[in-house]
């Protein structure tokens, strides 16, 4: 773990990792949060951990984390470039801003690895598609992996040119798996269950299939065929969403279509 973080943007995302770097030991102590407007419950979990928000004269830290909007960097960047040094790794969570556009923005920059966590980060269960810039110095690299694996999962990637299908798969990911809660939930309403009731068992069936899922050793495949009685409900519902124009095509569209809107953000 760094000796010294900054993290900036503390919102959704990089407020998710702060929590997971924190349940996974980092010491409050070592880290800085700069942000404009940090929510409530932010102040309360940097009090509570001895972190310093917005400190008046920040210095280069060991690593630098950017959790900004990506729309954000260019007017963030003259305020940042003098934390990232050559010695600084600067890890970005930005979707679509290339470790060349954060380079322009960061000129004294060399360690540069640009991430794509997702927000299961805050209770350790994320995970991270990375790569790093060639700069990057093998304890650079091992300090990020402390970072990135202290939030769950890490997929090191050969180059950067994977991370916009990464962010569109896993990144934006638990979204499309909160939205079949909401729909299962909607489509019992429809089936006459009262709509409380329904969010319940739909809520607590995507977080019991999703726990399953963790902690068994069988494909995803397998577990759906284990909840399929031959000839039975499962199968008929089965039959609408993997037919042709079912979930399958669906999902494809909705990752080339947030893929797109990655590469629509860099620059
Ligand atoms: N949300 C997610 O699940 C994921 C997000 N990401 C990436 O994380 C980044 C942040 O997204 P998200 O957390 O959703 O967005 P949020 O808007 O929740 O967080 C961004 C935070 O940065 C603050 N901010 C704005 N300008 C500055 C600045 N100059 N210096 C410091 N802080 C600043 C914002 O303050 P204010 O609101 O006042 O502008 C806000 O608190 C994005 O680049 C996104 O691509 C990556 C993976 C998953
Ligand atoms: O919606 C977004 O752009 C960000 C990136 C991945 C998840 N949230």
């Amino acid at each position: 773990m760094p000796a010294s973080l900054i993290l900036v943007g503390a919102g959704k995302m990089g407020g998710a990792m702060l929590e997971g770097w924190l349940a996974d030991g980092l010491p409050g102590a070592r880290v800085a949060v700069i942000d404009p407007s940090p929510s409530p419950a932010m102040l309360a979990l940097c009090a509570a951990h001895g972190i310093a928000v917005n400190p008046a004269d920040p210095v280069e830290p060991e690593a630098l984390v950017l959790a900004i909007k990506p729309q954000g960097l260019d007017a963030a960047g003259p305020a940042l470039a003098p934390l990232a040094g050559p010695g600084t790794l600067v890890v970005s969570v930005l979707a679509g801003k290339t470790i060349a556009n954060l380079k322009d923005r960061l000129p004294r920059a060399r360690a540069v690895v640009r991430a794509m966590p997702n927000l299961p980060a805050s209770i350790r269960r994320g995970a991270t598609g990375a790569a790093a810039s060639p700069e990057t110095g093998e304890d650079q690299r091992r300090t990020a992996h402390a970072l990135l694996s202290g939030i769950g999962l890490v997929e090191w990637l050969d180059g950067e040119d994977l991370i916009d299908a990464v962010t569109a798969v896993s990144g934006s990911g638990p979204a499309y798996i909160f939205l079949m809660a909401e729909a299962l939930a909607a489509a019992g309403v429809a089936a006459g269950l009262p709509a409380e009731v329904a969010a319940r068992l739909a809520r607590q069936t995507v977080a019991g299939a999703g726990e399953l899922l963790g902690q068994s050793p069988e494909e995803p495949a397998t577990l759906r065929q284990n909840v399929t009685s031959p000839g039975g409900t499962t199968a008929a519902a089965l039959g609408v969403l993997m037919a042709e124009e079912g979930l399958a095509p669906l999902m494809r569209e909705a990752v080339a279509a947030a893929k797109r809107r990655a590469g629509e953000l860099a620059g």
